[in-house]
């Protein structure tokens, strides 16, 4: 059966049924922006049998929720249909923004040795009625707050670009505007650098930002950090980034995790420096999450951060620092998962 967020399947059903122009507009709107439920979307209870005979509407079930008692941010462990956990987060900003981090895999294809996920395993890629699906189950919590959904990044379990055909049909649905409407400018994909398909995706959706987990300055490092550096190692990835940059309008984000004594020093910084010389990127930086206690690391002292944040500015380049959101409620990449599958 085809999935109801399949626009392409809804709009040939909606063809074949003569769903009227209006009508459908409606439907779009109050079910994918709004996030209405079925029957008060289409207040039309034949109609929605029908609909319900026709597709697979995907059952992901919440199963704890847990909401951060310092700051907006709620992370929901969610089950898909055949019993896996994977998780999503909603990051609430002052009265306005509000973000959604979403998950790509259950599990994740990479074996990053800092990250709980890579812990879980892989079990396998979502579909894209489960990714959207994550959007939808949020934005309905976020409606009885009269909220809304404006931001969405792929920072949640799993490697996006490990699961490209699924991610690039849900950007389609975010982004359109008879869908979720989302500005490009909103939506991020976060890759450890699967080169061939950061082209794929910057050839699709140029607007869309792009962050790219570096996390090293130089390929020693990176090596113990995140295997997938022996396929495809720093200088191809800096080909891969200056080529799309001619393609991209959206942003690039250099994601650098700041870990005690393995890559933090004021020569490493200008080493990265060094590296990303010609590349049009903000660098984010972001204090390691210990609390999991991962491969025994630390995070950086602030004073090693702002060192390292000092060097990076003087060469000239536009950083960031992440503030993390929920960290008492273990809202780094798998953490919630990781420890449910230990209890
Ligand atoms: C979980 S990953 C998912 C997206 C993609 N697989 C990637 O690695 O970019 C999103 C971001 O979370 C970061 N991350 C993972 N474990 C972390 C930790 N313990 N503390 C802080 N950030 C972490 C990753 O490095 C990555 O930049
Ligand atoms: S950092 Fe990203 S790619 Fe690496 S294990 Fe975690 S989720 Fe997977």
């Amino acid at each position: 059966m085809p999935s109801l967020y399949d626009h392409q399947e809804l709009e040939s059903f909606f063809n074949k049924q003569q769903f009227p122009e209006r009508k459908r507009r409606s439907f779009r709107r109050l079910f994918f922006r709004e996030f209405l439920d079925l029957d008060s979307a289409f207040d039309n209870p034949k109609f929605v049998e029908l609909v319900r005979d026709h597709f697979e509407i995907p059952q992901l079930k919440i199963i704890s929720r847990q909401d951060s008692k310092i700051d907006g941010a709620s992370k929901l462990l969610v089950q898909t249909e055949d019993g896996l956990n994977i998780e999503t987060v909603i990051l609430r900003i002052g009265t306005g923004r509000t973000s959604l981090c979403i998950s790509s895999q259950a599990g994740c294809t990479e074996k990053c040795t800092f990250c709980s996920t890579a812990t879980l395993g892989f079990k396998r890629n979502l579909t894209l009625a489960e990714i959207i699906g994550q959007v939808i189950l949020a934005g309905e919590i976020l409606r009885k707050e009269d909220r809304k959904v404006r931001n969405i990044v792929f920072m949640g379990m799993g490697e996006p670009l490990r699961n490209t055909d699924n991610v690039l049909k849900s950007l389609e649905i975010m982004l359109s505007s008879a869908y979720m409407g989302l500005s490009s400018k909103r939506v991020t994909v976060s890759t450890i650098g699967i080169t061939d398909n950061i082209t794929k995706l910057r050839h699709s959706f140029p607007e869309v930002n792009l962050a790219l987990s570096l996390h090293a300055s130089n390929d020693q490092v990176r090596d113990i950090l995140m295997p997938i550096n022996k396929t495809f190692p720093m200088e191809t990835i800096k080909e891969t980034l200056l080529s799309a940059q001619e393609l991209a309008s959206g942003d690039l984000m250099i994601q650098y995790l700041l870990i005690k004594d393995l890559n933090d020093s004021p020569e490493q910084a200008q080493e990265l420096a060094a590296f990303l010389k010609g590349i049009n990127c903000i660098i984010n930086l972001i204090p390691y999450n210990d609390s999991m206690g991962m491969g025994n690391w630390k995070c950086s002292s602030e004073e090693k951060m702002s060192a390292f944040q000092d060097v990076l500015q003087e060469s000239d380049f536009q950083v960031t620092r992440r503030h993390s959101l929920g960290r008492d409620i273990d809202a780094a990449c798998g953490q919630l998962a990781a420890k449910n599958q230990k209890k």
